[in-house]
């Protein structure tokens, strides 16, 4: 199956297959115009799925230059952006070159960003192999790494050239990271499609199971709902991505509170992070509080921990809210934020006074 992402120029396809991983030589082959490739991957990916990859590119007649970096969140910061830029430089990657990024959303972000600085801009390929990455990471052009004051300050807008996803990969993902790739997917229902929502709320446990039908069907209506939003309004510069940002506002925050470890996986943020909105939208009649309840019960059905102290924080509102400060979408010292007026109704909200979050948020780290 081909998804495309219209952008004019910028437009690429997102092909999915299973299997792809070890016969990607004939799509990559036109991005290889010199017989090489460098590619960024971490530790797991280059022992799990790097040997295939680099096999089929082999009979492809295409070489690889490898980088591989430690796996986790603590690898998207200033030190590893340095290193692999500096080691692009010295493999001699060109312009007309391609980077590709074979991993999860930690690899495609730096390794984009990376792209997008390396001679002031080369192509790059994205290969997912979370299912956070396949569902949402690897479409869209969001690049960037996380600074101390915050989650992925310092980055670029910047398409892939192409994105190749094998679903087969999900099969050796912990389910930690299932999970929290999970979170992605449920959001597309949450924000704009009630149908889905409710495929979620039938398919979720057996997708968790390992179900890779059900992996297949979600990666699939997630880019196709990924590549509408971002196809309308690349840079976020109007109202339609910004909705991709449900439940971030409050999941950066806990997870510049845990330092941008594994303590809290992203998408673990994500979830809390959306059961929050729409308990907000709930608490000021937005919602109605069935829909909060059944999002919240969902989420619970799927394993997700939706209570900071449950989770290990022991942080104040106050403290919180200095996180969210930083978010992107501040403008004019008002933060807009992403609520809901029921599942599948998703909208910025720019009249929210951070006094009354503060006041919300108190409760919620309290109980
Ligand atoms: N750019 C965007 O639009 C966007 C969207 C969502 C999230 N993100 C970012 O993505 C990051 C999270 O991505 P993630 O959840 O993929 O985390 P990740 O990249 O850290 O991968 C999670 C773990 O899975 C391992 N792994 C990867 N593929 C595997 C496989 N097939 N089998 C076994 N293990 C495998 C990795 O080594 C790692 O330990 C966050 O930094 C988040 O901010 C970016
Ligand atoms: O693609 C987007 O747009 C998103 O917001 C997708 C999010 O899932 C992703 O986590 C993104 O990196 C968050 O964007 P940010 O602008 O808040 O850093
Ligand atoms: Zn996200």
């Amino acid at each position: 199956m081909i998804v495309e992402v219209p952008l004019g120029k910028r437009a690429y396809p997102i092909h999915i297959a299973p299997g792809l991983l070890a016969n990607a030589a004939p799509l990559l082959g036109p991005l290889a115009p010199r017989g090489r490739l460098a590619l960024v991957t971490d530790s797991n990916v280059a022992r799990l799925h790097l040997p295939a990859f680099a096999a089929g590119l082999a009979a492809g007649g295409i070489a690889v230059d490898e980088i591989v970096l430690a796996p986790g969140e603590a690898t998207k910061d200033w030190a590893t952006l340095a290193q692999v830029t500096e080691r692009l430089l010295s493999l001699g990657v060109e312009r007309g070159d391609a980077v590709v990024a074979l991993g999860g959303g930690v690899i495609g972000d730096l390794t984009g960003f990376a792209a997008s600085i390396l001679r002031r801009g080369c192509r790059f390929v994205q290969v997912p192999t979370t299912l956070l990455a396949q569902v949402d990471s690897s479409v869209g052009g969001k690049t960037a790494i996380n600074a101390a004051a915050g989650k992925n300050l310092v980055g670029a807008f910047h398409q892939p050239a192409l994105v190749l996803i094998d679903p087969s990969v999900l099969a050796t993902l912990p389910v930690r990271d299932l999970r929290a790739g999970y979170a992605e997917v449920v959001k597309y229902g949450l924000i704009g499609d009630p149908g889905f929502f409710k495929w979620c709320e039938a398919n979720a446990a057996a997708l968790l199971a390992g179900d890779a039908g059900c992996q297949a069907e979600a990666v699939a209506v997630s880019c196709r709902a990924k590549a509408k939003v971002v196809a309308a309004d690349e840079r976020e510069t109007g109202d339609v991505r910004a909705l991709l940002n449900l439940g971030h506002t409050f999941g950066h925050a806990f997870e510049a509170e845990a330092g941008f470890s594994d303590r809290l996986l992203h998408g673990e943020g994500v979830a809390l992070g959306m059961a929050l909105a729409f308990d907000l939208s709930a608490a000021r009649g937005l919602c109605p509080a069935e829909d909060a309840a059944r999002v919240r019960a969902h989420l619970l059905a799927c394993g997700f921990v939706l209570s900071p102290k449950a989770l290990g924080f022991e942080v104040s509102a106050a403290t919180l809210l200095h996180h969210m400060r930083q978010d992107k979408k501040m403008k004019a010292g008002t933060l807009p934020f992403i609520l809901a007026r029921g599942i599948g109704q998703a909208f910025v909200a720019r009249d929210v006074p951070l006094g009354d979050v503060e006041a919300f948020l108190d409760g919620v780290v309290a109980e």
